[in-house]
């Protein structure tokens, strides 16, 4: 398996930007996640890692060994698309080991990796079936196959389970996991499913408009995003942002003022910020809780709402609620049980000062200050 590098990364279609200078190193054996808006440059990423294109600017390295201006086939590296073209006349074992066959390697050691990377994406009953006779994950772990029997040093996924359905979506994704585990391989994989960026990825890459706005471990991108834009992104609901105003510190503990009045306290360090300065105040859904004490709502010091819309998910509910003097509506998850208001009910919002993020007028995240560091790191971010 190889490590990949990518070094001031430049990609121009026409007199458009598609990826401007990408810094990016991927160590033997990771696992790592892309991720961003449609659009973004993600698939041309890959394209250009492959060899399918070739960056107008910057440097590529494969196992240490500058690959601009190599052919696809002398990378070392196998893609999987979403749409999986199999051949329909061949066997699962003839699409498996046709790459093999092209290239020459003897019948029995085709044979044999065919056997083995079936196995291990638990396909060996299958090898002799065509793929009209298959179900639709059936056919991906045949396009991953493919892959796998070629040994490559690093495998380049571009949204492969976005076809197959939640339930198979959920299995494969689990299987992916183990076989990254059991090959060592080097994986880069481009989704737009959070649930697989979060539990697939050692490190997730967030890209926006053809730049990486932050690179690091799930927990590091959820619980210290930058920016706005990453702390946005990321999530299975998106975060809530409400428009504030800095009203002071105490301690570690800054003071925002928010439209109606109320001011909250946020465990972050707004020290590099004026008094009076125009921030926002990011929440997720999880993490912004009913006041136990609804009879405070009017007059009291908590953040005063309405609700709009509830949505039940089974194992919680989404309640959907207007802030007054707020016009986008902020979502709050409730769990089973907890019990959840009815649409129209008057509410006040809650959260722990510890789960709030800061964001400057230019969107840029101040320090969180958490007691255990959060993310592993000791103290101020
Ligand atoms: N061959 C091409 N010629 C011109 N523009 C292109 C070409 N291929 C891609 N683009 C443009 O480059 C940008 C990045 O495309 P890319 O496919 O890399 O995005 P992406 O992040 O993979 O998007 P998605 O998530 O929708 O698949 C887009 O604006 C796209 O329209």
């Amino acid at each position: 398996m190889a490590s990949v590098r990518l070094q001031g990364m430049t990609k121009w279609y026409g007199d458009q930007p598609v990826l401007q200078d990408i810094e990016l190193e991927i160590a033997d054996g990771e696992f790592v996640v892309l991720v961003g808006p449609s659009g973004c440059g993600k698939s041309t990423l890959l394209r250009i890692l492959a060899g399918l294109e070739d960056a107008d600017a910057g440097l590529v390295e494969i196992g240490g060994q500058p690959c601009n201006g190599v052919e696809p086939a002398r990378r070392g590296i196998a893609m999987v698309f979403q749409n999986y073209a199999l051949y329909p006349h061949m066997t699962v074992a003839g699409n498996m080991g046709f790459a093999l066959r092209l290239a020459g390697v003897p019948r029995a050691e085709i044979a044999q990796r065919v056997k083995r990377a079936a196995a291990a994406l638990q396909i060996g009953h299958l090898l002799a079936r065509r793929p009209a006779e298959l179900s639709g994950g059936q056919r991906q772990r045949v396009a991953i196959g493919r892959a796998i029997v070629r040994q490559p040093e690093v495998f380049l996924f571009d949204e492969p389970l976005s076809n197959l359905d939640t339930a198979l979506r959920g299995q494969t994704r689990v299987e992916l996991a183990r076989l990254h585990r059991e090959l060592g391989a080097t994986m880069l994989y481009v989704t737009h499913d959070q649930v697989e960026a979060m539990t697939l990825g050692q490190k997730i890459v967030v890209l926006n408009g053809g730049r990486v706005e932050q690179a690091g471990t799930p927990l590091e991108l959820y619980e210290r995003p930058v920016n706005r834009f990453v702390a946005g992104f990321l999530g299975a609901q998106r975060m809530n942002f409400l428009p504030g105003m800095l009203a002071g510190e105490e301690g570690a503990t800054t003071h925002v003022r928010l439209p109606g009045g109320a001011v909250v306290q946020v465990a972050a360090d707004a020290t590099r910020a004026a008094p009076g300065a125009p921030v926002s105040l990011g929440i997720r859904p999880e993490h912004l809780r009913l006041a136990a004490d609804a009879r405070t709502v009017d007059g009291g010091a908590t953040v005063a709402a309405t609700v709009s819309l509830v949505e039940y998910l089974g194992e919680a509910s989404i309640v959907h609620v207007q802030v007054d003097g707020v016009p986008e509506m902020l979502a709050l998850k409730c769990r089973a049980g907890a019990g959840w208001p009815e649409p129209g009910a008057r509410v006040a919002l809650d959260f722990d000062p510890a789960h709030g993020h800061l964001f400057d007028a230019e969107g840029l995240a101040l320090p969180r200050v958490l007691p255990d560091g959060g993310a592993g790191a000791p103290g101020v971010q």
